[in-house]
């Protein structure tokens, strides 16, 4: 087979992962167990999730696909449109762009601070069967659902949100209590989530100051995942726990979350970076590094 050799980029949300083509010209299509191969931190690049940015159907600035490193396709992934949202203002020297995702059309905005920008992620959905859960639950702030025995369960009754995806917000306290790498797997795939969850565990340890440590569907632990951050920040609102506009600290680093009263959207800001750029063999996909990327942002420069 001739080879094939396509550019990309390695970015990352507070330490979320991507790896980034850009198929705007020239279409990219790998099956699912070429981006495992990829994605696996052994052997491939390794990343969280492979955004490949192709033109919009709708005539907006573009359109983001989002694959999970398992090689699932999903719809909603709050991170990287933060970071395709940077690379595309960056591109058109606009402060503004429109990403159309699987989930809906998505606004990036240029934020106070380096490589800093904040999505409306839109409005989040809350009734049972839009998570989508296998059974009907009236209230979706605390459904039941443990794991564990039965008189002592290790965890129980989160809040369910969809922010493009589905999630589950186990309210804690203390995150680090617990061993996410064994029970988010369990979670994950329990039947009352017919296409699985993303799960977190959550604890509110201040005033608007909630600590996040997620384990991502299709993905595994991850620093930081911001459709996670913005399903908690609602949840905390429903169960008045915090308020509208809190700050979410994830393992990777905080990100600020409103949710806004007037319209009920979901306003996420944070960092982006870029960490290099290389070229992947699609033939044989071996790949290497080409160029550096960000210089770091001095501590306590952004927002
Ligand atoms: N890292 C993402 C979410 C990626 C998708 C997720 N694993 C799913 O399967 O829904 C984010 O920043 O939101």
């Amino acid at each position: 087979m001739a080879s094939d050799v396509r550019p990309f980029l390695k970015m990352n949300g507070l330490g979320n992962d991507f790896v980034v083509w850009d198929a705007r010209q020239k279409p990219l299509q790998l099956a699912k167990d070429q981006i495992a191969q990829l994605g696996d931190r052994g052997h491939g690049i390794g990343f969280d999730q492979m955004i490949t940015v192709e033109r919009s159907a709708y005539g907006v600035d573009a359109f983001m696909r989002i694959h999970n490193c398992d090689g699932s396709q999903v719809d909603a992934c709050g991170n990287a449109t933060r970071c395709i949202g940077r690379l595309l203002m960056e591109e058109a020297g606009k402060d503004m762009v429109t990403i159309e995702t699987n989930a809906g059309l998505l606004h990036a905005f240029d934020a106070d601070g380096p490589r800093t920008v904040t999505v409306d992620m839109g409005v989040p959905r809350l009734e049972w069967d839009q998570i989508p859960l296998a059974e009907e639950f009236a209230d979706t702030r605390a459904i039941e659902l443990q794991i564990g025995p039965i008189d002592e369960p290790i965890l129980h009754t989160p809040a369910v949100v969809n922010m493009g995806n589905p999630h589950a917000i186990f309210w804690v306290d203390d995150v680090e209590a617990y061993d996410l790498a064994r029970v988010g797997p369990l979670l994950e795939h329990h039947p009352i989530f017919p296409e699985g969850a993303n799960i977190s565990l959550a604890h509110v340890f201040d005033e608007n100051q909630i600590r996040l440590k997620v384990w991502e569907r299709g993905a595994g632990l991850t620093l930081a995942c911001g459709t996670a951050a913005c399903a908690t920040a609602v949840a905390a609102v429903r169960d008045n726990k915090a308020g509208r506009k809190t700050t979410i600290h994830l393992p990777g680093g905080p990100i600020d979350i409103e949710w806004r009263e007037s319209d009920g959207h979901v306003l996420m800001t944070g960092l982006t970076e870029i960490e290099f750029e290389g070229e992947v063999d699609l033939a044989t996909l071996s790949w290497r590094r080409t160029e550096d990327g960000d210089v770091p942002v001095e501590a306590g420069a952004a927002s």
